[in-house]
């Protein structure tokens, strides 16, 4: 690829000036085009960090490995922080370039040490290599951060040998461990419940979104990123299917039916999904299910707040906020659940992360008010929820990007496997069907480990 050579060789040439110029190390970045190619290979078979997203409608498939830039932030301003930050380094590169993303769902530090540590509070991540396929095209995009005590000549080899890796790669056989149960929070969630209530009950709060961990061992060091994508990927069609492993023995992952929110240009479409029920096995029970959900008071006014606390977050940016009257049905694999798309049009040019903000925790996710729900989950739940119900996508140098609600998840830390599911506790709440409803929010992950068979509904729409 002598093209391509030349091409890389220039920008990091055109960067090593910068950097010497302005004393500090300066991106450089190029993309072309490639033939069609095997993600979930790439991340089966590299030592790298790894981070993936694919859309909702598959249309979209984003893979990254090893780290050219990592930025993070903590505390209160983290969003702020790390748009800072990024927009500083977005500068030093003339074309296109692309970040994946994720924050934990709260800046409350525990004093005890946990799983998440490694993970922080923000994090902005732009890949060394990034594969990239938007409908039929597909691209890769190297970038690295060049500095002036390196030469041109030792940035390029290194470049090079990393890509021949890529390109010489043996399939090893894919780790398949056995998991042993170790914790399932069911006695922590039945308090949690009960603590919900009674604040519910002292118009502490109208809705708080409760949250179970389920903690298995597993029987080898590798898991499985690569079997275990592939799988929701094929099998949890209409959810957005994503990674972020920083290390080989560390990685955060799930398959969430929840758009967070989406910018392109000005237009911003976000969702209201909140309000669910256990998707029947047969097609002639579902009409039934649905049409019942979609008249259940209980999970109206739980969904109902949701939208509302939506509109409000976006009001300040937006020119118009467009929303459907009333709710309709979003099937995934196991569960419908009551949904609102959400179209704004912004009238300022505010960031994407400042409004990922705003939004964070949505109702759904956290309670209302916020403030109040986000504060008695610190005391009602005795786990980290880490980057559990957190924003996580992927955003570009023009200020463009996708982000969801990283539920249906599940944190790897050497050999556990911690999967969290929640649900949203009103006033009309029922112990028994909210934990039911845990169970059906984590069979995702569990049927992808293999942990439990779930007849299939369907394939959803
Ligand atoms: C908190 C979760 O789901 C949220 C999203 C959709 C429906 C929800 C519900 O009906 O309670 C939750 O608010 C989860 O899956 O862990």
């Amino acid at each position: 690829m002598p093209d391509t050579q030349t091409h890389i060789k220039q920008r990091i040439e055109q960067a090593h000036k910068r950097a010497r110029a302005w004393q500090r190390p300066v991106l450089a970045s190029y993309t072309w085009e490639i033939p069609s190619f095997d993600a979930f290979h790439i991340i089966q078979n590299t030592e790298t960090s790894h981070y993936y997203f694919t859309s909702a409608d598959r249309s979209l498939e984003m893979l990254g490995c090893a780290d050219a830039l990592v930025l993070t932030a903590s505390g209160a301003e983290r969003f702020q922080r790390l748009q800072y930050d990024w927009s500083l380094h977005r500068r030093d590169v003339d074309a296109i370039l692309y970040a994946f993303s994720g924050f934990s769902f709260d800046t409350f530090v525990r004093p005890q040490k946990n799983m998440w540590e490694a993970f922080g509070e923000a994090s902005l991540v732009v890949p060394k290599f990034l594969y990239r396929r938007l409908g039929d095209t597909h691209t890769l995009t190297v970038s690295t951060l060049v500095s002036a005590k390196q030469s041109v000549e030792q940035y390029l080899i290194q470049l090079a040998d990393q890509l021949a890796q890529f390109s010489s790669l043996q399939t090893p056989d894919s780790p398949s461990p056995t998991y042993t149960q170790v914790k399932n929070g069911v006695d922590h969630f039945k308090s949690s419940f009960q603590q919900a209530k009674q604040a519910i009950k002292e118009e502490k709060v109208e809705k708080i979104v409760i949250a179970r961990e389920e903690i298995y061992q597993t029987s080898d060091e590798a898991f499985p990123f690569a079997e275990t994508l592939r799988h929701l990927e094929a099998q949890q069609l209409g959810s957005y299917i994503f990674l972020y492993q920083p290390k080989r023995e560390m990685g955060f992952f799930g398959a969430t039916p929840e758009r967070l929110v989406k910018k392109e240009g000005p237009y911003i479409e976000t969702a209201a999904i909140a309000g669910t029920t256990k998707r029947p096995l047969s097609e002639d029970e579902a009409e039934a299910a649905k049409a019942h959900l979609l008249h259940d008071q209980k999970n109206l006014e739980e969904h109902d707040i949701v939208v509302k606390s939506i509109k409000h977050a976006l009001a300040p940016y937006s020119a118009t906020i467009k929303a459907p009257e009333s709710p309709r049905i979003l099937q995934t694999r196991s569960v419908y659940h009551l949904h609102t798309p959400i179209q704004a049009t912004l009238d300022t040019n505010a960031s994407l992360l400042s409004i990922i903000e705003s939004l964070h925790p949505t109702p759904a996710l956290g309670g209302y008010p916020k403030r109040t729900s986000v504060r008695l989950l610190r005391d009602i739940e005795r786990f980290d929820r880490g980057w559990y119900g957190s924003p996580f996508g992927w955003l570009s140098t023009e200020g463009e990007g996708e982000f969801v609600v990283s539920i249906r998840s599940a944190l790897v830390h050497h050999q556990f496997v911690a999967m969290y599911a929640g649900c949203g506790i009103v006033q009309e709440s029922e112990l028994e069907s909210e934990l039911a409803e845990t169970e059906m929010k984590l069979s995702p992950i569990k049927e992808a480990l293999g942990l439990n068979r779930v007849t299939p509904g369907g394939s959803p729409s």
